[in-house]
């Protein structure tokens, strides 16, 4: 799950790029481990900065001021596919055809076959080790195919449909073509979220595009909707003909580029990606979640029996995403909430950290204890996952370790056995706790008294609504919506394994650390005639 975001300002003389930014901080949440906005000027030409590090390590003040134009896009990107290198942060650009920048969260499941496609048929160069990289250069071969000096929406669609044909997985993307305008696509299953939204505005309508609604909300786009599976939208820049006849604002076009095969999203964002004040695909996120909380009390009342209330003096969310779930759970069974873990704000996301060392030495800094909320006491932790089981191993012990009588631990989601493949960095089935193990065998291995999980169909009813029942849950299944290929699962774990090998011998010296910290298009805007 990485962070897309893209926008079209109507007042062609305004900078898209203050809003791209700050809008990166609301997805960063979604990434940790690059960041990048590429803008395009009035005249066409495109300005980038993107590195490796998090929104605030990778843009400075003067960066920012380079990026100018009314049209841009930006990502927060958390590796799933090649390297962490520098090089792989997004938007990926393409030259040739019209220049093109394509900023993607997901996994494509058939990567090697279209880098080989790539290379025998379309002859197109790639450079990195990401999917994301090949998507983009489908996409432009598709557009060159065509053979056209200049193109209209209808290519762009015409395009798009063969992208369609071609790739498999998990994506939504958002795409800009210099000079012309910025679109956003969404897979035929809509596993991955896309939000558009409009904003009115004297000169005419501003659009944006984004992972979530929080980003839309937060910057007055009142006005949205979710791109639909297998739906593209692009926003045309208002050209010549259109502002001579007095049309000053931009043009939205949406096709059904191909139909919906199966609208099926990926329960995690629920459960884990997405914040809490998003909407993704009708259902608010923090509703889902208080769904998880009242079906988990259930559970939970079940597994302690009649005098449940004797057994829990305290039930213990593991923030920050557990919070919702943990005080609907506690108000469901009237146990009381405490907040007994403290977070520290300045430390990220530790399950998406590279690494497990990092991640687990980032659960003792990133949390902290209420020291008598845990004292002879019997404690009822929750949290939205074990997937790892990294955080639930330290909390267990700082539980312990805080004089906690009986340390239990309740998960809102089930058991998760499978790797996730639609863009998220989960493990292979050995790396994952629950692999293999008996809900007893779990708790042994985190050192907790009891662990309770939410039943499957508990945690899809709290995300059902009249829009969507079916989701991705592959992680919990092994069964994928697109299907995933032995031959695929494999690749995917020898990828992992030399990108943790890479990542040991970051420390070492080698030319990628003379690399420099962020990756432009080698021009500043330092001309004004080229804006
Ligand atoms: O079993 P694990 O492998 O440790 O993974 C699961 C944990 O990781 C996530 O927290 P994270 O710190 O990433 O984010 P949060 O602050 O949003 O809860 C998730 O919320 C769980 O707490
Ligand atoms: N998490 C994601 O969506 C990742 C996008 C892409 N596969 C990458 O690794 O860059
Ligand atoms: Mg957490």
């Amino acid at each position: 799950m990485c962070g897309i975001l893209a926008l079209m300002l109507a007042d062609r003389h305004s900078q898209a790029c203050p809003e791209i930014y700050e809008g990166l901080y609301s997805l960063q949440h979604r990434g940790q481990d690059a960041a990048g906005i590429v803008t395009a000027g009035n005249k066409g030409r495109l300005y980038q900065c993107k590195g490796s590090g998090m929104v605030s390590d990778v843009f400075t003040q003067s960066q920012l001021r380079q990026l100018v134009g009314s049209m841009g896009m930006g990502h927060v990107r958390y590796p799933t596919a090649g390297s962490c290198a520098n090089s792989e942060a997004q938007p990926f650009y393409v030259n040739s055809p019209y220049g093109i920048v394509l900023g993607h969260n997901g996994n494509l499941i058939n990567g090697p076959e279209l880098r080989r496609f790539l290379d025998t048929e379309a002859h197109r160069h790639v450079n990195t080790g990401s999917d994301s990289e090949l998507l983009l250069n489908i996409f432009a071969y598709e557009l060159q195919r065509m053979d056209k000096y200049r193109i209209n929406e209808n290519d762009i669609f015409e395009a798009l449909r063969n992208v369609y044909d071609r790739v498999n997985g998990g994506y939504a993307c958002v795409a800009m073509i210099a000079g012309f305008g910025i679109l956003g696509f969404r897979d035929p299953n809509g596993i991955r979220p896309l939000v558009i939204g409009e904003r009115d505005t004297p000169q005419g309508k501003d659009y944006m595009l984004a992972s979530e609604s929080v980003v839309l909300t937060q910057f007055g786009f009142r006005n949205f909707r979710d791109i639909r599976p297998g739906e593209c939208v692009f926003i045309r820049r208002a050209d010549r003909d259109d502002i001579l006849s007095g049309q000053r604002g931009p043009t939205l076009f949406s096709r059904q580029i191909v139909p919906c095969k199966r609208f099926r999203p990926d329960i995690f964002e629920y459960v884990y990606f997405a914040r809490p004040d998003s909407v993704i695909d009708g259902l608010s996120v923090y509703q889902s979640r208080l769904n998880m909380g009242e079906k988990l009390a259930y559970n939970v009342m079940k597994r302690f029996g009649e005098d449940y209330a004797s057994k829990i003096d305290a039930v213990i969310p593991v923030p920050d995403s557990a919070r919702t779930s943990a005080l609907q759970l506690a108000q469901t069974a009237n146990l009381s909430y405490v907040e007994a873990f403290i977070k520290n704000r300045y430390i990220g996301r530790t399950f998406i950290m590279p690494g497990q060392q990092i991640r687990r030495k980032s659960v003792r800094r990133k949390l902290n204890v209420q020291l008598q909320e845990f004292y002879n006491k019997n404690v009822l932790i929750v949290d939205d996952s074990i997937v790892r089981g990294t955080t639930s191993r330290e909390i267990v012990q700082m539980a312990r370790e805080s004089g906690a009588k009986n340390v239990y631990l309740a998960s809102c989601a089930p058991m998760i056995t499978h790797p996730h493949v639609y863009g998220i960095d989960l493990a292979d089935c050995k790396d994952l706790i629950a692999y293999g193990k008996t809900e007893a065998e779990v708790a042994e291995s985190i050192g907790a008294d009891g662990v309770i999980y939410q039943n499957l169909e508990d945690l899809v009813a709290s995300c059902t609504t009249e829009n969507v029942s079916d989701f991705e849950l592959g992680l919990f299944t092994g069964e994928y919506t697109t299907g995933a290929s032995m031959e695929y699962l494999v690749y995917l774990e020898q990828m992992r394994i030399a990108n943790n090998r890479a990542r040991k011998n970051s420390f070492a010296e080698d030319e990628e650390r003379e690399a420099p910290d962020d990756i432009s298009l080698h021009n500043t805007h330092s001309d004004p005639s080229f804006d």
